[in-house]
């Protein structure tokens, strides 16, 4: 007998379906900063904690982070590991980046992968073999990751093929959040900021790559801090998904990630990272104290929820 065709869908489309199954774009960025882990998970104060054994550390690590997931797994539709924080802890640190991505999936949660790869075409095909989805080596098994595009055209290809090819997508960085992201981005060049120069590449590889949705397998990464360049972006990069970092701690609001999204409220993932996996922190969240910090989650998620829905065509996904 012939085996069932396997259905294969885009990530693109795999995107919308989630954000509109879970009724919001709210992306949970998974950064374990170390300072900042609550107390009953790793003890020690401050700077101490770095002399800790990382075994011990990537102990805290997996269990604050599979918390974060209990808490937010049936909230959103995606979340992004940023890989630093795990790769800082080394072999213990990377696998337990492996465990959580399995922990996620088990939600139904989209991964992406933030390691901002960017070499030549040769090693970016390790980097692509090893980040998107099943290979003959290790792998992550990531759904979407994100590039440089510093290195061009050929550095960034063996993402776009491998993603493709495995149903996973690329986000390009565009115009980052960071106070500092003017100094190349911003340089004109024949006329224009070198950052209109990578959307307009980015574009094109969105149509190319474009799902049912409309949207493309690659997409781009674009600051919430800058809204006057996100409302500019949205306009010249009519098919292209973007992942807004910069809410939240970074200083962006609801109000200002608005331009990132089409009128049908879809078109953009939001990332928070440390204003909500660290909401215990946060003077708004303080009634629950440093041990009720899954709480604290659930009501920043929740928060920013209400926010997007609230100040953004975000809002529509629920009201069809
Ligand atoms: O332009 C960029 C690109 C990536 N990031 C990443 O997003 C999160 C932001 O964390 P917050 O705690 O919500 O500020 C972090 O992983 C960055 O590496 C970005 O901030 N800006």
């Amino acid at each position: 007998m012939m085996p069932a065709a396997e259905t294969k869908i885009r990530f693109i489309d795999r995107l919308e379906q989630a954000v509109r199954r879970r009724g919001t774009p709210a992306l949970v960025g998974i950064d374990p900063h170390l300072d900042l882990l609550p107390p009953n998970i790793l003890p020690a104060e401050g700077p101490q904690r770095r002399l800790l054994p990382r075994q011990r550390l990537a102990v805290a690590v997996r269990e604050f982070c599979a918390g974060v997931l209990d808490v937010i797994g049936s909230m959103v539709p995606i979340v992004k590991f940023q890989m630093a924080f795990f790769e800082q802890l080394g072999p213990e640190g990377m696998s337990a980046l492996a465990e959580l991505v399995g922990h996620a999936r088990r939600y139904g949660l989209l991964v992406i992968l933030d390691g901002k790869r960017g070499d030549i075409g040769s090693t970016a095909v390790a980097y692509a073999e090893g980040m998107l989805g099943p290979a003959p080596v290790s792998s992550w098994g990531g759904d979407a990751v994100t590039v440089s595009p510093y290195l061009g055209e050929d550095s960034l290809q063996p993402f776009i093929e491998t993603a493709v090819a495995r149903q996973g997508g690329v986000f390009v960085l565009v115009k980052t959040s960071n106070p500092g992201s003017g100094l190349f981005q911003d340089l004109i060049a024949e006329g224009m900021p070198l950052y209109r120069h990578v959307a307009a590449w980015v574009e094109q590889q969105a149509v190319r790559t474009k799902g049912r949705c409309g949207y493309g397998d690659v997409g781009g990464v674009v600051g919430a801090t800058f809204h006057e360049q996100l409302a500019e972006l949205r306009q010249v990069m009519p098919h292209t998904w973007f992942l807004v970092p910069g809410y939240g701690t970074q200083g962006g609001t609801a109000r200002d990630v608005a331009p990132a999204f089409d009128p049908t409220g879809l078109g953009a993932i939001v990332n928070n990272s440390r204003g909500i996996l660290f909401a215990y922190r946060r003077r708004e969240f303080e009634r629950f104290g440093p041990t009720r910090w899954q709480e604290a989650i659930e009501a920043a998620t929740r928060e920013m929820i209400d926010q997007l829905r609230t100040d953004t065509p975000a809002g529509r996904l629920t009201s069809r």
